[in-house]
């Protein structure tokens, strides 16, 4: 019995010709089914591929019964298929080519940013001032939407918006979140320690699993975060509660010390390790004590 079935195994994969590459072939492959089949669940891709089963039982029926129009018709339709494919998912693919491009591990491999910052994102005045202001304006239920921008250039989205170019301050903040005011409408996106432009836009988010009681504001953070690496605060009108969306995920519900820590975090005060960082500081020194 055990021989035969090893024989029957033998016959059609043969161990002999399965080399380190066809194993790296088939994890890879795998890995990217993984992804596709969760971007698939995660977006509106997930309705069409049940309209395209049921499409599928359809044509199945139609060469069952040999309905030979509807058959020579759905081939047609199927030849078609990939450009239509391409069209309809134009959104998502852009979406989910821009998610590659800002992978670490692409990044890490091709070191496209030149200027690596080496000191901190922001200031701590600016955590701080953030800080107050979002849950001052949360104590009066004052909707707010505030995009940090981290590594991924956000000018696409500051081009929506009314420049600005200030210093962040608490008051200037809650100034431009006031209800019935100008600039109260849209995101504010930040800088380093500026608040760049007011009243933005930002790509909704069509990620089907966002809680329902979420409106365009909390999906707009989100949308933002699903297309670069920025860390966007929400503080809801309705409730008062305070949320950051990051990475295409959203955390509710935040304390003073919650969104402090993820704005310490946003910092990324220590990228210099080691070495280098000994090295730089020496020339820092250096350079100070040619300037006295
Ligand atoms: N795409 C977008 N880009 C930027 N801001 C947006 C966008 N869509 C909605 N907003 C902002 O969200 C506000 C509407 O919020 P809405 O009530 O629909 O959302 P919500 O998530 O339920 O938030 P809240 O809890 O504050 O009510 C708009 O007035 C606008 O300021």
């Amino acid at each position: 019995m055990h021989s035969s079935i090893w024989n029957f195994i033998n016959q059609y994969v043969s161990f002999n010709t399965i080399h380190w590459n066809d194993l790296l072939d088939v994890i890879i492959l795998s890995f990217l089914l993984y992804e596709i089949m969760v971007w698939i669940k995660k977006t509106r891709a997930w309705v069409l591929l049940k309209g395209f089963a049921v499409l599928l039982v359809f044509i199945f029926v139609a060469w069952a019964f040999r309905l030979n129009t509807i058959l020579w018709l759905g081939k047609n339709i199927f030849s078609l298929g990939i450009t239509a494919l391409v069209i309809v998912f134009q959104p998502e693919l852009r979406k989910a080519l821009e998610q590659l491009g800002r992978q670490n591990i692409i990044s890490s491999v091709f070191n496209f940013d030149s200027s690596k910052e080496t000191e901190a994102r922001f200031s701590d005045k600016t955590v701080n001032e953030l800080v107050k202001a979002v849950f001052e304006m949360a104590k009066v239920k004052t909707g707010a939407l505030i995009v940090i921008e981290k590594k991924t250039p956000l000018n696409e989205y500051e081009r929506t918006g009314i420049t600005l170019d200030s210093v962040i301050t608490s008051q200037l903040l809650i100034n431009i979140f006031e209800k019935n005011t100008p600039l109260h409408d849209g995101a504010v996106i930040i800088r380093g320690d500026r608040i760049v432009s007011a009243t933005c836009y930002l790509p909704l988010s069509d990620n089907l699993f966002l809680s329902k009681e979420l409106g365009t504001r909390h999906r707009a953070a989100v949308g933002i975060s699903e297309v670069t690496d920025s860390l966007t605060i929400v503080v809801s009108e309705e409730t008062g509660a305070v949320s950051v969306a990051m990475e295409g995920d959203i955390k509710r519900n935040l304390t003073q010390d919650d969104l402090r820590a993820q704005l310490v975090a946003a910092q990324d005060k220590a990228q210099d390790t080691g070495r280098f960082r000994l090295w730089k500081g020496r020339v820092k020194k250096h350079e100070e004590n040619a300037d006295k």
